[in-house]
Formats: C-alpha cells, sequence, structure tokens
C-alpha cells in the first residue's frame, strides 16, 4: 500500500520530536518534510535537533533539511500536516497551511475554540471529525479541489480529564460537578527554552500560564456534540458541568498525573462496581477501526494502592493508554480517582497520528 506523505511543523521541540518518532516505521504515513524556524531551516534535521527523547534519533529523519513553515518545498507533496508549532507562530503559518488546502492536525491551542474546528482526543470523540468529513465528502460531490481544514488536539492534560469522563458520562448522564488538581510533567513545557532545572528540581511549580482555563473550557467542548447541521458544536453549558481545574509542574519527564473528584447528576449514583465496569468495558471507536495506534485497552482500571505513577504507567498502549486508579467514594463529591496520560503521546503527538489515521480510514485524506 502507498504510505500517505507526512510533514511536521515545529519538528524540533518537544511535541514535534515525539511525531518524528511515532512517525518511524508507521504503515499508513512516511515523513517526508520537516519545518521549524528560520533558526533551524536549511540545516539536515540531526544538526538542527537537540534530540532530548529516550528512544533514538531515526535514522530515516537524521539527513532531511528541516525548511521554514511554508506550504511550498517538500510540504508541497504532503497528503497531512502536523503541527507542533509555538503557539506565537501557529495561528498564521496554519492558516497559510489550510488556506493552500492542506489536511492540517495541530497540537497549538490557536484554532481549538474556533466554532467550525474539531476538537479532538481521537479515543474518546472521533465523532466530531465528522464536519470535516461532511465538507471533504460535498466537495468531491461538486467536483470541486478538497478543501483545507485544521483539527486541533485537546490541551493534554484535558485529553486526560476527558478519558474517564466520556464513558461515564455515556453511561450515567452528566456530571453536574467536577474538579480536578493536576501534576503535570515537564517535557509539557515545551524545549524552547523549558524549564530550568533549578526551578524544578526539588521543588513544584504551583503555576501553568493559561491551563487551567483550558481544561475548564475545553472540556465543555469534547463532551458535547457535534450541531444538527454538522458544521459545527453545541457545547456542554456551565449549567450542565461545573469544572474546576489547579495546575501544578512537578520534577517528572513526561506522563501528566491528576487527582479528580466528580458527581454525577443522576441520584443516587451509580455504584463504584458500576464506574470501575464501565471504565474498563470502554472501546474507542478507533479500535473498532482496526486503526494502527489505536490501544488495545483504552483506559486501564488499575487496583493497586500507589497506582497508577508516571514512570510505571505512561507507556500502557505505548502512551495512547490512560490509566486510572484508586477509584473510591469521595466524601464530598461521588467518587474521586488518580488519572495518568502520557502528555507527548495521547495528550500531543500521538493523537494528532491516531486522528490522521482515523482521517485516512475514513477517506477524508
Ligand atoms: N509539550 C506538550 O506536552 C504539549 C504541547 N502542546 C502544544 O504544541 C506546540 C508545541 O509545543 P512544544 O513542542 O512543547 O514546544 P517547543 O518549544 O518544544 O517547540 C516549538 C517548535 O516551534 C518552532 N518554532 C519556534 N518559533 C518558530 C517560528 N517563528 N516559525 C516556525 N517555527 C517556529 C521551534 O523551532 P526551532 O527549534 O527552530 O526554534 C520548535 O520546533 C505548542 O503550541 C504547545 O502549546 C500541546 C499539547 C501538549
Ligand atoms: N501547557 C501544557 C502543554 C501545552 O502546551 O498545552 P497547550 O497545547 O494547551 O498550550 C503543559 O504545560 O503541560
Amino acid at each position: 500500500m502507498v504510505k500517505k506523505k507526512a510533514g511536521v511543523l515545529g519538528a524540533t521541540g518537544s511535541v514535534g520530536q515525539r511525531f518524528i518518532l511515532l512517525l518511524e516505521n508507521h504503515p499508513d504515513f512516511e515523513l517526508h518534510a520537516l519545518g521549524a524556524s528560520s533558526r533551524s531551516a536549511g540545516k539536515a534535521y540531526k544538526d538542527a535537533v537537540v534530540w532530548k527523547q529516550t528512544g533514538l534519533l531515526p535514522k530515516s529523519a537524521e539527513n532531511i533539511q528541516v525548511e521554514e513553515c511554508k506550504p511550498e518545498g517538500r510540504f508541497a507533496d504532503c497528503d497531512i500536516v502536523f503541527s507542533g508549532l509555538d503557539s506565537d507562530y501557529a495561528g498564521e503559518i496554519e492558516k497559510n497551511f489550510r488556506d493552500a488546502g492542506f489536511a492540517v492536525v495541530s497540537n497549538a491551542k490557536n484554532y481549538r475554540r474556533e466554532p467550525d474546528v474539531p476538537l479532538v482526543v481521537p479515543t474518546i470523540n472521533p465523532e466530531h471529525l465528522s464536519i470535516v468529513e461532511k465538507r471533504v465528502t460535498d466537495a468531491k460531490a461538486a467536483g470541486k479541489q478538497k478543501p483545507g481544514f485544521i483539527v486541533c488536539i485537546s490541551n493534554c492534560s484535558t485529553a486526560g480529564l476527558v478519558a474517564p469522563l466520556k464513558p461515564l458520562v455515556d453511561a450515567f448522564g452528566p456530571i453536574e460537578l467536577l474538579t480536578a488538581t493536576t501534576l503535570q510533567a515537564i517535557s509539557g513545557a515545551g524545549f524552547s527554552p523549558g524549564t530550568p532545572g533549578i526551578d524544578i528540581l526539588d521543588n513544584v511549580v504551583p503555576y501553568i500560564s493559561g491551563e487551567e482555563d483550558k481544561m475548564e473550557w475545553e472540556t465543555k467542548k469534547i463532551l458535547g456534540k457535534v450541531n444538527k447541521q454538522n458544521d459545527g458544536f453545541d457545547l456542554l453549558s456551565d449549567d450542565e458541568i461545573k469544572v474546576s481545574a489547579q495546575c501544578n509542574r512537578v520534577a517528572v519527564s513526561d506522563g501528566h498525573t491528576e487527582c479528580i473528584s466528580l458527581k454525577f447528576a443522576k441520584r443516587p449514583p451509580p455504584s463504584l462496581e458500576q464506574v470501575k465496569q464501565v471504565l474498563r468495558d470502554y472501546e474507542c471507536d478507533a479500535a473498532k477501526l482496526g486503526c494502527y495506534s489505536a490501544p488495545s485497552q483504552t483506559i486501564h482500571v488499575l487496583e493497586e494502592n500507589d497506582r497508577p505513577q508516571p514512570r510505571l504507567d505512561r507507556n500502557r498502549d505505548n502512551g495512547y493508554g490512560v490509566s486510572v486508579g484508586r477509584i473510591r467514594p469521595d466524601p464530598v463529591l461521588d467518587y474521586k480517582m488518580v488519572v495518568l496520560s502520557h502528555n507527548t503521546v495521547i495528550g500531543a503527538a500521538g493523537s494528532g497520528i491516531l486522528i490522521a489515521e482515523i482521517l485516512k480510514a475514513k477517506n477524508v485524506i
């Protein structure tokens, strides 16, 4: 089978490097173009990047010449463009690619709140992709060129948060109240400049700019529904769910931990065993579609008292699975639990790849 050509914007960064690792030997996509700032453009990737992953830099990427982030050069041949761009620059660059007819899957925050841009965690709300599927199908039927589009991946902490929420809401109805306290890995802060060691060693930093607002807002879009016209989304209202997030940076390399408590609208609430069973039984649509990167177990329910832990549990299902442990009654709300998700896999680049696999399976790209 001919592989689709993939480009990576922001290829030298934390998310960009993860894209390159995940695209190595991928059955559907081959890495074709790499873009970064003018500081990196013109260099072979191995000379432009400061590689910080525990997996080795793939040989196939070493000598690709990094380009400026423009829809020309090697990017012109790409079927899909993944973006791990700094959000200060992502807005204009991603728009240029979309306007030039490219399918763009972005990790940046810039377009997440646009009414016609899907905000997708592929194991949780892939049905939100139907609005781009419709646009592409309508254009084909009218004999027009494929339109460009942007699909956004959620904030990395939001991705972990919504994983247990979606199956619970599907099974037991709305969650009225939700609190989340995060312990976020330093890879989430990116590499340019990144979190200085002196700030994080022997320390916890109780502030991550913009993060709490993103978790509180994005949850309402992801748990919302595609509208009747299939051209936008009906977000959950504040009356349907109240979310309160507190975000902290901790000295962990990869993997965001979140301590969450929730209250169902339904009275009496489901039993503890029902809650656990629904999480265990949840199978994502990407797995049903046979997507290569889909986790075999979307949510891993752990019973040990001291799990999940980032170092031990972040790579479950290659980082595409989310771990949920310590599920227990909450004396204030109904239940509390600890969620762990890999911030650069299911929280970023991995989600991008899985979204692309779904789009390919549905002939959108
Ligand atoms: N890290 C994470 O866990 C997550 C990150 N995100 C989002 O993904 C995006 C990337 O984050 P992250 O990888 O952490 O960031 P990094 O700081 O590690 O990487 C930023 C990338 O953007 C490139 N860049 C910077 N300036 C320009 C420019 N003027 N033109 C073109 N490219 C430029 C850099 O290239 P160069 O090396 O040449 O400077 C680099 O490749 C951000 O928008 C972030 O908010 C989303 C979810 C999770
Ligand atoms: N802010 C997240 C990573 C990130 O960049 O998120 P966003 O894509 O929403 O800006 C973290 O610090 O872990």
